[in-house]
């Protein structure tokens, strides 16, 4: 069903939404609302397709150069290349961003980043809370504490590893916050006197050695509930409470830490989601409602109890010399929209085409997120009047410059202020990286991060070069030279173009979330390269990487910063040359890429689940997404296409690895196996035309397969 409404033909499922639910409060009516929404897409959709015939172009003509200089070419000649195709821009001219209106959290607050598939109401909800979180869980339930010597996690509290989680938490303490004398571990009381902290200890009376980093209370000074303590901009609570089943055995009844965690989440409708058509559309923007507006709640079962989730308050505490203060209780939310690729049948144009999703979403999230502007919401999200948007996937400064001038249009078209609108622009293609300066001018007034989305990225390199040669494994890849160039260029860039206390630089994802104890050893290394922010994916990776920022000042380390020459190095493409590989190395990277593929595809397209943690090949989960999987399924084109496999060998491989992947999803009643009727099986199907039509996607992108299978199951799902 669907409404006609001027030129555009609207699916009833979104006019209705867009009607009664987001148009709400919003100082808009229905009527302006269509007629401007349709206006803008007579204006943007032609340009959006000529930005995307531009990047097919570059490709045609990067793949007709590798073709021909395959094994010759010097790094002087495949520049001038590069710049006479127009990848490679004349850069702009030294500036500074100029973003103003932006909350605390993005200039001031150094920490986690969190991201939420948006589609799951449960997680959203979590992720949005998750700005605060226990530490004591945390290391509970995590690797970081081992199982030996009798503290294994079992099914309930076990007060071996509870100690050792309690001793690991209080050291951190005594690193962070240290008494003047005596630890936190033999603390008897802590009490306010006189606006200063008092710990007793050891039979004598200690403070902080570093006395301003005690900033609140909540409770009685004699006698408090919560410690507010503050180190490189982060909080983070001592909380008492004898009567607690772990306060009761600590000697000061400390019942755990609860620490400032993911300072900002972003809320994702793009490549952790399934959307394929207006219901899934609806289902992600009602979400988006629900939490700009602070209705969003979730009842489920878990742990044999009822629970129902909402959006937190913020946290309340007395000042040490005695004035009450809030502090907020959530994340601070941004939404990605997906990129420029996608249309969406949602709305059909006055020609009947599908238009361009990303221009849908930046008009429903961004009114959407005008409910918050208002203030009409039970929880604020920006205290500064601003919408967050995250934009994906954008190649070059002309893309950039699109989407810029999309976002003035939205805001007068929604009668919001110029530059309200915020933008977050991933640096996760390899044209974006390489013209990196050009592409933070072009968005200077509003941008609020640049961030090296690597999986992208990789996925990015392979297709690009995909004619040049076959790649090093897949393992090799976060070693090579372009990756760690662009790493830096992209710090260097934003350190250079003011982004200090203004905006966020941030870095990848850490993609394996049951290998916390490795997270802690290795996810340090984005703040030591200047990052101020980083991606977790779950609440738990939040709390435990906030304490990465309590250890590095990722102030002082950008203040270090200079620019350095990263061209010629993020230029270097990642064809092995040596090809040393055995036939037992060459199955082993075709299985891994297989399995990790189809363990993915075959949730995403029968079941619509756009982010799960699959098993690998040795059984170790890993966050997949559809980043990870176009780096896979574009893996595997490439070793096909040079002749590293053969098709005959890659069908087998997925056949075989279908098993596998059944195997490992058992115990799921819902799941449909892929083997033996591989043919009937279209999850299946598109993991070969991921492989098999793997040079013909653009940019290597999984989305028109995905989307096109994903609507084949549910039309068959409808027909029965
Ligand atoms: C390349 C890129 O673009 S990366 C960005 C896109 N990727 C993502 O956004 C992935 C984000 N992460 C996720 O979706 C999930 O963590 C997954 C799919 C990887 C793992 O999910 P699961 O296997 O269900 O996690 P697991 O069973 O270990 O934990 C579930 C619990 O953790 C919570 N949780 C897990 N991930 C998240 C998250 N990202 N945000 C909030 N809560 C989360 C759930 O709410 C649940 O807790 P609950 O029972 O209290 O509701
Ligand atoms: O979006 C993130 C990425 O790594 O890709
Ligand atoms: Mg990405």
């Amino acid at each position: 069903m669907s409404e006609k409404i001027g030129s555009l033909t609207v699916d009833s499922l979104l006019y209705e939404f867009i009607n009664n639910e987001a148009l709400t409060d919003s100082g808009l009516t229905a009527e302006q609302f269509w007629a401007d929404f349709d206006s803008l897409i007579q204006d943007f959709s032609g340009r959006n397709k000529a930005l995307l015939q531009k990047r097919e172009d570059i490709q045609e003509k990067m793949d007709q150069w590798n073709e021909e200089h395959k094994n010759d070419y010097s790094a002087e000649q495949y520049e001038s290349f590069l710049r006479e195709i127009g990848y490679l821009e004349k850069e702009v001219d030294d500036f500074k961003i100029t973003t103003e209106s932006v909350d605390t959290e993005v200039t001031s607050q150094p920490g986690p980043q969190l991201v939420v598939p948006v589609k799951n109401a449960r997680y959203a909800l979590n992720a949005a809370n998750a700005r605060w979180g226990s530490l004591y869980d945390a290391l509970y339930g995590s690797d970081i504490i081992s199982e030996e010597n009798g503290a294994e996690q079992g099914t309930s509290y076990n007060k071996i590893r509870g100690d050792k989680v309690i001793d690991y938490a209080k050291q951190w303490l005594d690193e962070v916050v240290p008494l003047t004398e005596g630890s936190h571990k033999t603390a008897t009381h802590y009490k306010v006197v006189n606006g200063a902290l008092q710990v007793d200890v050891g039979g004598k009376s200690a403070g902080l050695q570093d006395a301003n980093k005690f900033v609140g209370i909540h409770g009685d000074s004699e006698k408090p509930e919560a410690i507010l303590l503050e180190n490189n901009g982060l909080h983070f609570e001592i909380q008492i409470d004898a009567t607690h089943p772990i306060g009761k055995t600590d000697k000061a009844g400390v019942k755990d830490v609860f620490a400032e965690s993911a300072i900002t989440t972003i809320i994702d409708c793009e490549d952790s989601v399934a959307a394929v058509d207006a219901e899934d559309k609806v289902d992600v923007y009602r979400n988006w409602l629900g939490l700009m507006n602070g209705t969003l709640t979730k009842t489920f079962e878990k742990e044999g109890k009822t629970v129902t989730r909402k959006l937190n308050p913020d946290r309340t505490y007395k000042s040490p010399s005695g004035e009450n203060f809030t502090l907020s209780g959530r994340s601070l939310m941004f939404i990605r929209n997906v990129g420029h690729l996608m249309t969406s049948d949602a709305i059909l144009d006055g020609g009947g085409k599908p238009v361009p999703e990303g221009i849908l979403d930046a008009v429903v999230t961004s009114l959407i997120g005008k409910q918050d502007v208002l203030g009409n919401g039970k929880r604020q999200n920006s205290s500064q009047g601003s919408i967050y948007i995250v934009k994906p996937k954008m190649h070059g400064s002309e893309e950039v410059a699109f989407t810029n001038e999309l976002f003035n249009r939205v805001e007068d078209m929604l009668g919001l202020k110029r530059y309200t609108i915020k933008v977050g622009v991933m640096d996760e293609e390899r044209r974006t990286s390489l013209n990196l300066k050009n592409c933070i001018y072009e968005a200077r007034e509003r941008i609020i991060f640049i961030n090296t989305g690597f999986l992208d990225r990789t996925g990015d390199e392979i297709h690009t070069s995909m004619a040049l040669g076959a790649m090093i494994r897949k393992n090799e890849m976060k070693a090579s030279h372009w990756l760690q160039a662009y790493e830096d260029a992209n710090v260097s860039v934003g350190v250079k173009q003011g982004f200090k206390e203004k905006a966020q630089i941030g870095k990848g994802m850490w993609a394996m979330p049951n290998l916390m104890k490795d997270m802690m050893e290795q996810k340090g290394g984005q703040l030591k390269a200047g990052a101020n922010t980083a991606w977790v994916p779950s609440p738990t990776a939040a709390t435990l990487h906030a304490l990465h920022y309590h250890d590095i000042n990722v102030s002082l380390v950008q203040e270090e910063i200079t620019r350095g020459q990263y061209r010629d190095k993020m230029l270097e493409i990642p064809v092995d040359r040596a090809q040393d590989w055995s036939k037992e190395d060459i199955q082993q990277e075709l299985d891994n890429n297989a399995q990790g593929m189809l363990g993915y595809v075959v949730r995403w397209v029968d079941q619509g689940v756009g982010s799960s943690t699959v098993p690998d090949i040795n059984d170790v989960g890993l966050m997949e997404d559809r980043a990870t999987l176009r780096i896979s399924s574009q893996h595997m084109t490439n070793w096909l296409h040079q002749g590293i496999v053969t098709e005959e060998q890659v069908m087998d491989t997925l056949k075989r690895m279908a098993k596998v992947v059944d195997k490992q999803n058992a115990d799921d009643s819902n799941y449909t196996p892929m083997a033996p009727n591989y043919d009937d099986s279209v999850a299946f199907q598109a993991g070969c035309d991921l492989v098999f039509k793997g040079k013909e996607q653009p940019n290597g992108y999984t989305e028109p397969i995905l989307h096109r299978r994903r609507q084949e199951v549910k039309a068959k799902k409808v027909a029965r």
